[in-house]
């Protein structure tokens, strides 16, 4: 009987609704070519019991192969935005913000998409990540043990943006379940056939997870490891702001692996170590991205952690 499993498992609502974004950042080319094959066919990414979406969000940004044309896409989803006044006159990517919140939310109701995929590529060497808002959303983190087990012996890692002040408002921000996938390295405005390839088979097993869902399958309790976001550290700077030091040799390309105190951080010009001093061993990720130069961010550090997931069902 469906109320008995219901004491053991989160009971949650089938996912029929699902959307794949490309394209939230112009110059990120996976995400834009696999989205843009996908809107000419989508056989690929269709499942039995779900309707998935392929869709670009910042097409004037993809026509001209740049991040954004006015503010940054995955940034603009705040309140104030979506309910912003002023039509044409806003910013380019408030517009767009409040056109996607429209098709796939209303951002936090009942309307709202199930899941929304948000494809990302980054310069740096992280390889394949997915990107998570909620340590709490039991779906995500079953979705991402899934998908880790279904993808060994290769390797996909969960960053875990929860920061009361480094978290922003993305694009799949709107849907109940937004998952971020981000993979790299690969440079702006290029596409190289590894990094495609990878994105494409992680969709295709999230894809697999929602049919199986959506089919009454139950999911035990597991835990997942994650990356937890702790701390945004930006390149040394002179008086002027303008930055003194590049990634050290030691760190750049050094995804995810430890940094303890005492570690190189940074080289300068002339050839100084900048060493780290934080109080503990952390693993810094997003090292030396690009889009980040005006975010002020050489990179981020974070904690690992095992996240609890519960056995979830559909209802
Ligand atoms: C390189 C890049 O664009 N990264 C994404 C990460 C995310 O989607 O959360 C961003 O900053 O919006
Ligand atoms: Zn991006």
């Amino acid at each position: 009987m469906s109320s008995s499993s219901c004491n053991n498992s989160a009971c949650l609502n089938e996912a029929r609704r699902v959307a794949i974004f490309g394209g939230t950042h112009g110059n990120e080319m996976s995400g834009v070519t696999l989205v843009n094959l996908w809107v000419k066919n989508s056989a690929e990414i269709q499942r039995k019991g779900v309707e998935t979406k392929p869709f670009i969000t910042n097409p004037k940004a993809v026509e001209k192969c740049t991040r954004y044309v006015d503010t940054d896409l995955n940034r603009a989803f705040t309140p104030e935005n979506l309910s912003a006044p002023g039509g044409d006159n806003l910013p380019y990517e408030v517009q767009r913000a409040q056109e996607i919140n429209r098709i796939f939310g209303p951002k936090e109701s009942p309307d709202a998409y199930d899941v929304i995929f948000d494809l990302h590529n980054t310069t740096s060497n992280m390889g394949c990540t997915l990107i998570l808002e909620s340590s709490k959303d039991h779906f995500n983190l079953q979705m991402m043990h899934y998908i880790k087990k279904a993808i060994a012996p290769a390797s996909c890692l969960v960053l875990l943006n929860e920061h009361p002040l480094l978290k922003y408002s993305t694009s799949r921000s709107v849907a109940k379940h937004p998952v971020g996938l981000e993979v790299g390295p690969q440079p702006q405005g290029v596409l190289r056939s590894n990094i495609f390839e990878a994105m494409r088979v992680i969709l295709k097993h999230a894809l697999d997870f929602i049919e199986l869902f959506n089919e009454g399958m139950e999911f035990p309790p597991c835990t997942v490891e994650a990356f937890r976001v702790l701390e945004r550290i930006d390149y040394p700077r002179d008086a002027n702001g303008n930055i003194i030091a590049m990634v050290h040799p030691n760190l750049q390309d050094c995804d995810w692996e430890p940094l303890n105190p005492g570690d190189p951080m940074f080289q300068t010009f002339d050839g100084k170590t900048i060493r780290y001093h934080g109080s503990g061993t952390v693993y810094p990720t997003f090292i030396n991205e690009a889009a980040y130069y005006e975010k002020q961010q050489a990179f981020v550090t974070t904690r690992r952690e095992a996240l609890v997931a519960s056995a979830i069902r559909k209802i």
